[in-house]
């Protein structure tokens, strides 16, 4: 029996890359560490919230599979609180990337085997930051009568701002940012999902020339910037993979491939063989939980837990992550009682998003690389220079042919 299980803790950082110094503005992304400086940060006390958590980080489980370790590998000092010095259960090393950009989907991707050779195109920080005689097409294509926004934006700052004037127009926000991206704000009911969606489909043939690698639909409720929220019903429109992936791969060999939260939109549901949907981090473990019980022998469950990234590595919202790391920490025994003799659990990241970090967008960092089973030695397996790496382990693990890129951890 092999099966395989990956949970990408999106953004969850362990310190800057070799190469941060070409990432970040105004200055660079050398210096960030979303595990550290989060850890750091609470045990200054600095990471309470009433309510939600308060102390020291406390992250025994992953400590104990090599967390406080590897972290230190990459930065040179423990992390705060991540005491344990024992020898690591886990098969655990820290990883740098080597694709160009610090973006989920090349993340993601190189974690699979496939890096990323090219740079994404990006819109400029100047207002509009589109291309007139794109957005042009876009309104003749959907009949839109205009668009909102056209800038450089946080997600929830820009519906607050505009919002209002959205509903009342029936104009959609459309906005971007440091990342490869065109992103639509709409109002799921006054807009309506189906019609952001179809826009959506519209931008995304747009997008292509410029080489933007995501258009993401992120529909909102409420009726003021008192209540607005986004709703669980955003959606990626991603460009392919440049490679076949370990998804396709273990697709091809027959086997399913189990993905849970925005997997399948991250790989365009190339390699997919069931896609899962779940929203907030709670219930992506139970749903993982839930296709572990499904995978067979031979199978892979990939999942990515969202909310670190997206609720409070962009909100900059260091109590929020803390505690979202604790709770996914707490939830790991359970997944623990669930293992089979065969499995191989991962636990890594596509990319950096500290919290305590300048503006709103990813940092460039090394990931941790935390792999452990029943049958699986725990030890450091040194840093790998690339998140491919993760994919070949997974390939070998699984009895799959191995892939362009990376060395299986198993080899070395
Ligand atoms: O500010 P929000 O809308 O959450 O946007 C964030 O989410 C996008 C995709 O992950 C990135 O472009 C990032 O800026
Ligand atoms: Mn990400
Ligand atoms: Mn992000």
């Amino acid at each position: 029996m092999a099966r395989a299980f990956i949970l990408v803790l999106d953004s969850f950082g362990i310190g800057n890359a070799p190469d941060a110094e070409k990432f970040g503005k105004p200055t660079s992304d050398k210096g960030s560490d979303t595990l550290g400086h989060i850890a750091s940060a609470c045990a200054r006390g600095e990471g309470d919230k009433e309510g939600l958590r308060s102390g020291p980080l406390s992250l025994p489980n992953m400590d104990r599979l090599g967390l406080g370790l590897v972290a230190q590998k990459a930065t040179g000092s423990r992390p705060a609180n991540l005491i344990d010095e024992g020898e690591p259960k886990g098969l655990c090393a820290n990883a740098v990337e080597v694709s160009i950009g610090k973006d989920t989907p090349s993340g993601h991707w190189e974690i699979a085997g496939v890096p990323v050779p090219f740079d994404w195109g990006y819109f400029p920080e100047t207002q509009p930051t589109f291309p007139p005689e794109m957005t042009k097409a876009f309104l003749e294509k959907t009949g839109l009568p205009g668009i909102l926004g056209d800038k450089h934006a946080s997600g929830t700052v820009i519906i607050n701002e505009l919002g209002e004037e959205s509903i009342r127009t029936c104009m959609p926000i459309c906005y971007t940012s440091a990342d490869s991206v065109y992103q639509i704000a709409a109002h799921e009911e006054h807009f309506g999902l189906d019609r952001l969606y179809e826009i959506c489909e519209i931008a995304f043939d747009l997008v292509a020339p410029y080489n933007i690698g995501r258009v993401i639909a992120r529909p909102f409720i409420g009726e003021t910037p008192a209540d607005f929220e986004r709703t669980g019903n955003r959606h990626d429109y991603s460009v392919l993979p440049p490679e076949p992936t370990l998804l396709d791969r273990a697709k091809d060999a027959g086997r399913q491939v189990l993905a849970v939260g925005k997997i399948s939109d991250i790989f365009a549901a190339q390699g997919v063989t069931k896609k899962i949907k779940a929203t907030g981090n709670p219930m992506i473990f139970d749903e993982t939980l839930k296709a572990i019980a499904e995978a067979k022998d031979g199978d892979l469950v990939f999942s990515n837990l969202v909310d670190f990234d997206m609720h409070y590595g962009h909100r900059r919202d260091v109590s929020g992550y803390a505690a979202a790391l604790e709770y996914f920490d707490g939830r790991l025994p359970e997944l623990e009682a669930v293992l089979q003799p065969g499995d191989l659990v991962v636990l890594t990241a596509d990319h950096g998003c500290d919290p305590t970090w300048q503006g709103t967008d990813h940092t460039r960092e090394q990931v941790p690389v935390l792999m452990f089973g029943p049958d699986i030695a725990g030890r450091y397996a040194g840093q790998r220079n690339t998140f491919a790496d993760i994919g070949e382990t997974v390939a070998e693990h699984l009895g799959l042919a191995s892939g362009k890129h990376g060395t299986s951890f198993l080899k070395a």
